[in-house]
């Protein structure tokens, strides 16, 4: 709990709504997208990058625990303040500062929209590639932080392959500013990328550098259904094996289907076992050659049905997608969130093993997600209330086993927060984690920022 004094402090600091004591207010702060909830015990909004240092280096000299946040899109309990500490929201500092046409450069605070930035960029020609699902919510702070996958990155990669530099700054209030805003830099160690993924650990990340492309100049869809999830990953091997890089390679179980049809009209017909998702981009003139050529290569497994998307109808294939986890709760009450990814060669085995183990367990899993980077969500659905709990606790456990078993990670793009931490070492070995701990003593040697969080 703070003190009188630490109060005043903060009171001052932060004056009028920027500073949130009242339980009643805080606790709106208390969880992210895990639903995993502690009772905050102050939420502070800075704006500007005076009040960020005089913060940090009053919580590390009084030893107060500092939560940053954003919008609480993480689905791993990445921003809830466990153990009780200040929630320190980054959505006052959400200017994009610039759009470089010449350098082919974002500059943006953290708390800018990711897909107000894609809109920013888009309307100067320009394109920022990373698009994870809660891209219309999720900022870029928090995208930097777990480093955000999404559906493109089959073709163009995660958060980490944009950010070119950062500023942050340090518990005790130093800045440091690390990268630029060249596309290549090999001088010194990397710093930027030591923070991409650290999951708030290490610094308040105040301002962000991200590398652009070209937009590119059309886009196209395709939306193909099968008889049996099988066929459906035969057919998006093929993809690959025809020598295609989709910009987005998408699938869905039947599970996952059924859940979808609970919250919109599902625009695949009734039968419909397994769906793969296909995005293409290029120019106008090439892409009606690509799309044949992709409709070709999943030709041989038998698609009960395939439908191009254009234009709005496109972005419409794209909603259904995003719609996944909140339909997800039409399920049942209760989700534990995991985005495993295995070797590309792999992906059937581990597909089937996970569904599996499911079924024994007899609760629904949703396996779902980014197949084109062998990124699967499995999500166990069940009722916890209902004594469901432990027998989802097992099942977490055996599919991280499976992950393992293929030479996978537990964490593609969510992170490990506070639901995998249990489990990290069964992934990361003593030394290496020991080594982690120390890096992050040089950055945060009182444990201030984000304690109990990533490793
Ligand atoms: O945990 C989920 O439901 C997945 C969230 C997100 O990464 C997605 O791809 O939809
Ligand atoms: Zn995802």
């Amino acid at each position: 709990m703070l003190t009188a004094t630490q109060k005043r402090f903060l009171t001052d600091l932060f004056p009028g709504d920027a500073c949130v004591l009242t339980p009643e207010e805080t606790c709106a702060f208390g969880a992210d997208s895990s639903r995993i909830f502690a009772q905050p015990w102050a939420v502070v909004r800075p704006e500007t990058l005076d009040q960020t240092r005089s913060l940090l280096k009053w919580a590390h000299e009084e030893r107060v625990p500092l939560f940053p946040r954003s919008r609480g899109t993480n689905v791993v309990g990445d921003c809830t303040p466990k153990g009780g500490g200040v929630v320190v929201s980054a959505l006052r500092m959400n200017r994009i500062v610039e759009v470089s046409g010449d350098d082919f450069v974002a500059v943006a605070q953290p708390g800018v929209v990711t897909a107000d930035l894609q809109r920013a960029c888009e309307a100067k020609g320009l394109f920022y590639p990373p698009d994870p699902a809660s891209v219309r919510i999720s900022t870029i702070g928090g995208n930097v932080s777990t480093n955000a996958g999404g559906m493109r990155a089959v073709k163009y990669g995660v958060t980490r392959d944009y950010v070119l530099g950062l500023e942050a700054v340090l518990p005790g209030g130093e800045v440091i500013r690390t990268g630029g805003r060249t596309h290549k830099n090999v001088v010194g160690l990397d710093l930027t990328r030591l923070f991409v993924g650290a999951e708030g650990t290490l610094g308040f990340i105040t301002e962000v550098t991200l590398k652009l492309l070209p937009r590119p100049e059309a886009s196209a869809s395709v939306l193909a259904g099968f008889a049996a999830l099988e066929a459906a990953l035969d057919a998006a091997r093929d993809v690959f094996r025809a020598g295609i890089l989709p910009v987005a390679m998408e699938f869905m179980a039947d599970e996952v289907l059924r859940a979808l049809a609970k919250v919109t009209d599902a625009p695949w017909p009734q039968g419909t076992q397994a769906v793969l998702l296909l995005k293409l981009d290029g120019s106008g003139e090439t892409l009606p050659l690509e799309l044949k050529r992709l409709e070709t290569a999943l030709a041989p497994s038998s698609p009960s049905f395939m439908a191009r998307g254009m234009g709005a109808d496109e972005e419409a294939l794209w909603e259904v997608r995003r719609l996944i986890n909140p339909a997800s709760f039409r399920v049942a009450p209760d989700k534990m969130s995991d985005d495993v990814t295995v070797p590309r060669g792999r992906v059937a085995e581990a597909v089937a093993r996970i569904r599996d183990a499911g079924r024994e367990a007899g609760l629904t899993v949703l396996v779902f997600g980014h197949l084109g980077d062998g990124n699967l969500h499995v999500n166990i659905m069940h009722d916890a209330a209902g004594g469901e709990g432990e027998r989802a606790r097992t099942l977490k456990e055996t599919v991280l086993g499976i992950v393992l078993d293929v030479g996978g990670t537990m964490s593609g793009e969510h992170g490990v927060g506070l639901t995998k931490r249990p489990y990290i070492d069964r992934q990361i070995g003593g030394r290496e984690l020991e080594i982690m701990r120390q890096v992050k003593a040089v950055f945060d040697p009182h444990g201030i920022l984000n304690p109990g969080k990533a490793y």
